[in-house]
């Protein structure tokens, strides 16, 4: 999968780097690339942003360097003309769930545009769909506020990228994880058995892997009912009071 990210703080990207999705890159699994918003610009000021038309708080990016950033990432390395999905965070944006990650991890190309000020000039989204033919997806990381799209993209491509096959080592672990089938996940405990007093489920230590199975999803589902009674209505059709 390839992903490019445009952005004024390229260096906002840089954990990408780092642990499982850096080693991805290492690997040729995931094809990351940082582009600056500034450097489609051609002031001495590398200006991004103006006053927004009609008055109100704020700054709001210009329509000109961002076109000229989308022609670039659809350019480069690209000789097939092939297009990615567009995906731009944003506060009023459909909310980034477990199931748009399994979605988006099926794209080969996506492209991730950090907003900045008070948003990006409208213009940029129907310039993107109607003249460049690309799919725009707005998407929020849920409801609250923050101050640019940059924090949203490193959680989207991480959330996307440990989808991609092979990032993940053990494939198993995807499974039967929080959101991933609709359940939380159950408790998890390690060496040593006994510590500061408490002590690992006995279950856990029996060998029984049919009672471990099932004491692990009864886990799941009280974890469920307690923290996140929302899930258990929308995927098993209770009304989580039970
Ligand atoms: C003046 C007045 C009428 N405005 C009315 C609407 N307000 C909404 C507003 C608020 C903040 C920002 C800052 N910002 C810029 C680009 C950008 C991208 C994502 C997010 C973002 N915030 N929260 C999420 N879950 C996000 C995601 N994904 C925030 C971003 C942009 C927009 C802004 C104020």
């Amino acid at each position: 999968m390839r992903v490019d990210v445009v952005t004024i703080f390229p260096e906002y990207l840089a954990p990408l780097d780092l642990s499982l999705i850096g080693k991805a890159r290492e690997d040729g699994l995931l094809d990351v690339r940082v582009h600056d918003l500034r450097d489609f610009t051609h002031d001495r000021h590398r200006t991004v942003d103006d006053t927004p038309y009609g008055g109100g708080a704020g700054m709001v990016m210009k329509p000109q360097p961002w076109a000229e950033a989308l022609d670039h990432v659809l350019a480069q390395d690209n000789p097939s003309g092939a297009k990615p999905r567009l995906i731009v965070p944003g506060p009023g944006g459909q909310p980034f769930t477990q199931a748009l990650a399994r979605e988006l991890a099926q794209e080969p190309w996506l492209a991730f545009a950090c907003g900045r000020y008070e948003g990006i000039d409208e213009r940029v989204y129907d310039h993107a769909r109607e003249d460049l033919g690309l799919e725009v997806s707005v998407v929020s990381l849920g409801d609250y506020v923050l101050n640019g799209g940059e924090v949203a993209v490193l959680a989207m491509v991480e959330a996307v990228g440990r989808l991609v096959p092979g990032v993940i080592g053990n494939a198993e672990s995807l499974v039967e994880e929080s959101h991933e089938d609709g359940l939380l996940e159950y408790p998890i405990y390690t060496k040593p058995s006994s510590w500061n007093g408490r002590e690992v489920p006995p279950v856990l230590l029996s060998g029984n892997h049919g009672a471990i199975a099932d004491w692990r999803h009864a886990q799941r589902l009280a974890r469920t009912a307690a923290r996140r009674p929302d899930l258990l209505h929308a995927s098993h059709g209770t009304d989580g009071s039970d």
